[in-house]
């Protein structure tokens, strides 16, 4: 093998952070050559301020430095001009998953609510970072735009990278992340209507760059409103996922967002029943928001819906989520061991488990 061919072999291992494809596939190795021992690399970065400029350095140097004969590396980095990022643009185009094509095999879990403040938001976090821990390709979109929480649950500080018209998620924890907070100045209210979220969700779909993805999780908004409508049009194969306190009012207000699905043709996978008990240290359970709504729900979606809805999970409350939650690490990262994080974990195992495949999904339809 020559000297340039094992450079580039080495630099094939070499994975954009953003794009999450080999910096040789993406056009961005202007060239790799060997003198006298010394490595010398020059990378094009997609934009002058690539927040990801010193990951992808530090990667290279290593990845070359393995590379017999090679003593010393210098990695120089450029840009790339126009013409080179309409190429890399076009190139990602053709590979862009459509999720709302009937033959897409990803996935699409919308999680629902009926009450705010119920964890739904928190459960999407860690199914993701879950998933994700468990090697599936994850892609997460906040579409909760009044009360977006997904980049701080997740630890997102940078804003998305743009190439031109498209918008590279950051990725935390391993999964490709989106949210409206992402491109606002501060943590200014939203005050959009229908046709405005309408617009910022298809836009998620059709500028955001997720390349080939097994899941994609969808935070939505509490209740029954513009937003889960919008998702049942413009991704008519999305399951939805519903979050419940065991509280009765909780129940009766997510009935609502789950039969929702009776007019959206969409198939609701399951129930997560969300701070079911508190473990005391005595090994008792206290029961702060009663019992049952998990049930409940279970039984009176299937009963509508005509079809088995069941009861997923039982989350217990505990500080470590809330913990987890502030510092940006979901709690199936942040403290593995614990029992929230343990069912989480199940839950994600059997949510991820279910084969991508055409088989049960309901045709589109329009309002
Ligand atoms: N199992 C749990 N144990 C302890 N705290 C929890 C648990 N689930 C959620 N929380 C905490 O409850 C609060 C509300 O959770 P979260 O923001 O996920 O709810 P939400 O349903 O998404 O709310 P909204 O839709 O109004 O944004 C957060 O402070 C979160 O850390």
């Amino acid at each position: 093998m020559t000297d340039s061919v094992a450079l580039r072999r080495a630099l094939d291992t070499v994975i954009d952070p953003e794009l999450r494809r080999p910096i040789t596939e993406l056009g961005m190795v202007e060239s790799a050559q060997l003198n006298d021992g010394t490595a010398q690399v020059k990378v094009l970065l997609t934009i002058a301020g690539c927040p990801m400029r010193s990951t992808i350095e530090s990667d290279v140097t290593t990845a070359v430095a393995a590379v017999a004969g090679v003593q010393q590396v210098e990695v120089t980095l450029g840009v790339m001009d126009p013409h080179q990022r309409a190429e890399l643009r076009d190139r990602l185009k053709a590979k862009r998953m459509v999720f709302s094509d009937p033959d897409s095999l990803t996935r699409i879990i919308a999680v629902a609510s009926g009450k705010g403040g119920v964890g739904k938001s928190s459960v999407t976090a860690n199914l993701a970072a879950a998933m994700a821990a468990n090697g599936l390709k994850v892609g997460l979109i906040d579409a909760d735009v009044h009360g977006f929480s997904i980049p701080s649950l997740m630890g997102i500080t940078q804003p998305p990278t743009r190439v031109d018209e498209m918008i590279l998620p950051p990725v935390a924890h391993g999964v490709k992340v989106i949210s409206i907070g992402m491109f606002l100045d501060s943590n200014q209210p939203v005050i959009w209507r229908g046709p405005m979220l309408h617009r910022a969700l298809e836009q998620f779909l059709t500028d955001v760059y997720f390349s080939d993805l097994d899941v994609l999780l969808l935070d939505l908004p509490p209740g029954t409103g513009d937003m889960a409508i919008s998702v049942s049009q413009l991704l008519p194969n999305s399951e939805l996922l519903v979050i419940t306190t065991p509280q009765s009012t909780a129940t009766q207000v997510a009935e609502r967002a789950g039969t929702i699905a009776l007019q959206t043709k969409q198939k609701v996978i399951g129930v997560v029943e969300n701070m079911s008990y508190l473990s005391l240290p005595d090994g008792s359970k206290m029961e702060i928001f009663g019992t049952g709504g998990g049930q409940r729900l279970s039984e009176s979606l299937s009963s509508q819906l005509q079809y088995s809805v069941p009861l997923l999970a039982q989350l217990p409350l505990e500080e470590a989520v809330r913990v987890g939650s502030d510092q940006g690490v979901p709690v199936v990262l942040s403290t593995p061991e614990s029992p929230v994080a343990q069912s989480l974990r199940e839950l994600a195992i059997k949510l991820g488990q279910r084969p991508r495949g055409l088989a049960g999904r309901s045709l589109p339809m329009s309002f």
